[in-house]
């Protein structure tokens, strides 16, 4: 079992990492709401138990209002804690839930995918989609205790782990160097769900995403956004196939298009798109929206892409990769982007 305590701004957040760990919910004081996805079958009991409908469909403001009113009616109170149990979709909006109920109630996530474990889980944004765009109405707002219990990992497809490696492979192209030769190295391992693989996977970058997640909690200082590499043209994606691509999937081609953007505005060494193509593909990722095997409406994608979180007036700031490792933000020109993307989306391969 690995431990890990970082203090984000006002709050301590404590991870668990290993099989087992999720025994640890004994020792929560007060009562405690499980909120679950229907089609996982519930190891955990609670004081109050609440289903949710997981996928992106489940991330609507309506559901976040359920969860809120199912507290109500239960009499929680601030002294209480809500215990959100599941992939990325549960956790971002149970977590918006406890964040608005009472100004806030304190928060445990139990990732139940290797993406929830790596990423969502960790770091405080909560929200739900809105307006056909990711995640618009949503809070800042870190869970007291993050328990990665490898042993939900045994029941996860292969399909959800790569979706959950595109987001480790994030971490290893902009922020970890050393995170991206173990991967060039131990893809096998990972993908048999080595569980000494998958520890070492999920500690580094539960580690990467916290360094930077202290820095900069709400995003304001230049140096979150690196979290969002790939996720411009990711989140697009999502828009633009009505959030029939998933996650992962959008954003695995998403860092393709981004670090071709960075390439060719001359950001990026040369060798750097070769090396995103080569880690992605070692792991059966897509690197083209061809690749993606859905209906993407371009227009779609661009409108939704204009209201990305890193504008700021007519620029977007953007991270890009300079090389393996290594990252800087650059302001572009709202126009730019969209032409690039534009090429990108349209002819899967671009720009
Ligand atoms: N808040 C953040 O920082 C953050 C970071 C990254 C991604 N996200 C969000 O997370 C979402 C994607 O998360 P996800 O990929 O976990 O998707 P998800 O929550 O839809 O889960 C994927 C699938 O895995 C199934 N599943 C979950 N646990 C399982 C298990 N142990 N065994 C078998 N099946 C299991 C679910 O039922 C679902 O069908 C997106 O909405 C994305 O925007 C948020
Ligand atoms: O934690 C972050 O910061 C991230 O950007 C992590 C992303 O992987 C994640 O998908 C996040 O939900 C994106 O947030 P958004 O601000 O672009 O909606
Ligand atoms: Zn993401």
């Amino acid at each position: 079992m690995i431990e890990f305590s970082e203090k984000v701004c006002c709050s301590e957040v404590k991870v668990k990492v290993g099989r087992g760990v999720l025994g640890e919910l004994d020792s929560i004081k007060g009562r405690k709401c499980v909120v679950h996805p229907k089609s996982l079958p519930l190891e955990v009991k609670g004081d109050l138990d609440i289903t949710l409908e997981d996928g992106e469909r489940g991330k609507d403001i309506s559901n976040a209002l359920s969860i809120v009113d199912k507290l109500l009616d239960a009499g929680f109170t601030r002294g209480d804690s809500l215990v959100a149990v599941g992939g990325g979709t549960v956790m971002d909006v149970a977590g918006f839930s406890a964040s608005i109920f009472m100004r806030g109630l304190n928060l445990v996530n139990v990732p139940t995918t290797l993406l929830g474990m790596v990423d969502a889980g960790i770091g405080g944004k909560t929200g739900v989609n809105y307006g056909n765009a990711k995640n618009m109405i949503g809070t800042f707002y870190q869970p007291s205790l993050i328990l990665d219990d490898l042993s939900f990992l045994d029941t996860l497809p292969e399909e959800e782990l790569r979706r959950g490696l595109a987001e480790v492979i994030k971490y290893a192209l902009v922020l970890d160097k050393e995170l991206y030769d173990f991967l060039s190295l131990n893809s096998g391992a990972i993908l048999r769900k080595d569980n000494d693989a998958l520890e070492r996977v999920i500690s580094s970058s539960v580690k990467d995403k916290l360094a930077v997640v202290s820095e900069d909690e709400r995003e304001t200082k230049g140096i979150r956004i690196v979290l969002n590499f790939g996720h411009t043209i990711g989140h697009a994606i999502e828009a633009g196939s009505n959030f029939q691509v998933p996650h992962g999937l959008a954003i695995s081609a998403g860092m393709v298009c981004e670090a071709k953007m960075a390439e060719e505005l001359g950001y990026a060494e040369e060798g750097v798109v070769e090396d995103v193509l080569w880690l992605l593909h070692l792991f059966r990722l897509p690197i083209s929206v061809e690749q993606l095997n859905s209906r993407v409406e371009v227009e779609k994608a661009l409108s939704a892409m204009v209201k990305d979180k890193k504008r700021r007036g007519e620029e977007i700031l953007m991270p890009f990769p300079t090389r393996i490792g290594n990252w800087r933000a650059v302001k572009i020109p709202l126009e730019t982007l969209e032409g690039l993307a534009k090429q990108c989306l349209s002819n899967g391969g671009g720009p």
